[in-house]
């Protein structure tokens, strides 16, 4: 097996979802006027309730848009947030995570890591997610959240803001995650990073391959404190 030695300095490992804990297949169900092919939400004519079936459809076909081109607009995750609430509170709807991810996060807690969430989904959504798993309520494995409130994952300032949040340097942190802009992001901001492959995720290019650290699981990170 391939193993990727976690810097000593490391105390907080902070971890996207989706292509990252959870499959991408599990999650897919600002101004976005300047986009090619935008579908907008116009303005109500002021006619009150005979506005309402119009608005509403174009509620739905803009949440459609959006979905379709898999935006990670603060407003959609709220809504996803809202949605997931009403299925995971009623059962109808468990969370799946990747088998190496439960045990690898307990003993990286044992092993007297932080472990962290920042995803472009809501806190709802991740708090959701965590707590309505296939493997129980998994929430108690969690330190904290973020979301793109904090500001988005592209952004190195956010890897900033979230060690100042924590109450970190960058340089404890490592962050794993399946998208390379966000590996890139993390890293101006001198956060340790990994990128993690799984089935579904985005291809690499070679560059990508050859310059980042790869994981396929997350049991292939050795923290030497845990030896
Ligand atoms: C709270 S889980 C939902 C994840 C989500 O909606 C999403 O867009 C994925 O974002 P991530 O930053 O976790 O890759
Ligand atoms: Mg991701």
């Amino acid at each position: 097996m391939v193993v990727l030695s976690v810097p000593a300095e490391v105390t907080v490992i902070l971890l996207d979802i989706e292509g990252t804990t959870t499959p991408i297949a599990f999650v897919k169900a600002e101004e976005d006027s300047h986009l090619d092919g935008a579908v907008p939400i116009p303005a109500a004519s002021g006619n009150g309730a005979d506005d309402l079936p119009q608005m509403i459809q174009a509620v739905v076909d803009n949440v459609c848009w959006q979905m379709s081109l898999d935006r990670k607009t603060t407003a959609l995750k709220q809504l996803q947030g809202h949605m997931w609430r009403a299925a995971f509170t009623a059962g109808r709807m468990k969370a799946e995570f990747f088998d190496d991810v439960v045990p690898a996060v307990r003993k990286w807690r044992e092993a007297g890591m932080k472990v962290y969430i920042y995803s472009s989904g809501s806190v709802e959504a991740q708090k959701l997610l965590f707590g309505h798993s296939t493997e129980g309520d998994l929430l108690e494995l969690v330190d904290g959240h973020f979301d793109t409130k904090i500001g988005h994952k592209v952004e190195s300032e956010s890897y900033r803001k979230i060690a100042n949040s924590i109450g970190c340097s960058t340089n404890n942190i490592l962050f794993l995650t399946d998208v390379t802009l966000e590996a890139s992001a993390a890293e101006e901001a001198d956060v340790h990073v990994a990128v993690v492959v799984r089935p579904g995720n985005a291809g690499l290019t070679d560059d990508e391959k050859t310059y980042y650290s790869l994981i396929t699981s997350f049991s292939e990170l050795y923290l030497p404190s845990s030896s």
